[in-house]
């Protein structure tokens, strides 16, 4: 079953076309990757999901329910989730007050002015955000300032942030752009790890070896259409995307 279903999806930016009748249907559990050139329409595509863009025609449904004409915050409490290229984390506060505030956010719908003064009469956020900062092995730094971090544990926050709200997509946008391979590939082991909670996740990344390992499904997007989906197998052998996306090289 398709947990967010895209039809006919277009979207232009003056007289550019970036995204032109975009199909896509996600199931429930699995681990879809958007892959492509450059300017393909990748970040455009998420960006309708979670409302900080609309389409100019089409659908996108979420659960049974329309993502379109509904705000960023309402998207986010129906169980989508994002981390960015650029991780957005506050640098002042430590890890686990960064983490805390989403758990409040979804758990009130809004922040709060009181949010502070709760917190530690609130041991099971507490406690939820300390066990999310294990899970993407953050733990011992949880009192460390969010600023100090490396890239790869910034990424790693962002990452607990979302898991903290318990979502039920979880959209991520090169995952490892940036990264050392070592940190890549502790990347693809958290996500295989947080795979087994059965998060259903949407990846755009342009390391293959990354793609390869983690999807079920990939489409392939050029110039703003989808021009392949499939399982891996059938993608790295189909000649249109080794064209598309590579000029004829091999993926
Ligand atoms: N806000 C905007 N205003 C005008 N043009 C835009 C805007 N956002 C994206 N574009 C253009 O739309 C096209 C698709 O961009 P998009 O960022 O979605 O591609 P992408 O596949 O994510 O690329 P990359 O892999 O480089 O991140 C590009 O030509 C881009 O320049």
């Amino acid at each position: 079953m398709a947990i967010l279903d895209v039809q006919g999806v277009c979207k232009d930016f003056g007289g550019l076309r970036a995204l032109n009748q975009v199909n896509l249907q996600v199931r429930e559990g699995s681990v879809h990757a958007i892959i492509g050139p450059n300017g393909a329409g990748k970040s455009t595509l998420l960006n309708c999901f979670v409302g900080r863009l609309k389409p100019d025609t089409g659908s996108v449904t979420f659960n049974g329910k329309s993502l379109l004409g509904i705000n960023p915050h309402e998207i986010n409490q129906a169980g989508v989730a994002r981390v960015f290229q650029t991780p957005e984390i506050f640098a002042d506060l430590s890890l686990i007050e960064n983490v805390k505030i989403p758990a409040f956010a979804k758990r009130d719908g809004a922040f709060r002015l009181d949010l502070w003064s709760r917190t530690d009469s609130h041991a099971e956020v507490r406690d939820h955000a300390e066990a999310v900062l294990e899970d993407v092995g953050l733990a011992d730094k949880r009192h460390m300032h969010a600023g100090s971090l490396s890239r790869g544990d910034k990424r790693r926050l962002e990452l607990a942030m979302c898991l903290v709200q318990d979502p039920k997509l979880l959209l991520l946008d090169e995952p490892t752009a940036g990264m050392s391979r070592a940190d890549t590939n502790a990347t693809i082991d958290l996500l295989q790890r947080i795979g087994e909670r059965g998060i259903t996740k949407i990846v755009i990344e342009h390391d293959m070896t990354v793609v390869f390992t983690l999807a079920h499904t990939i489409s392939v997007m050029a110039q703003g259409a989808v021009i392949a989906e499939g399982e891996p197998e059938a993608i790295k052998g189909n000649p249109r995307v080794q064209e598309a996306y590579l000029g004829g090289a091999h993926l």
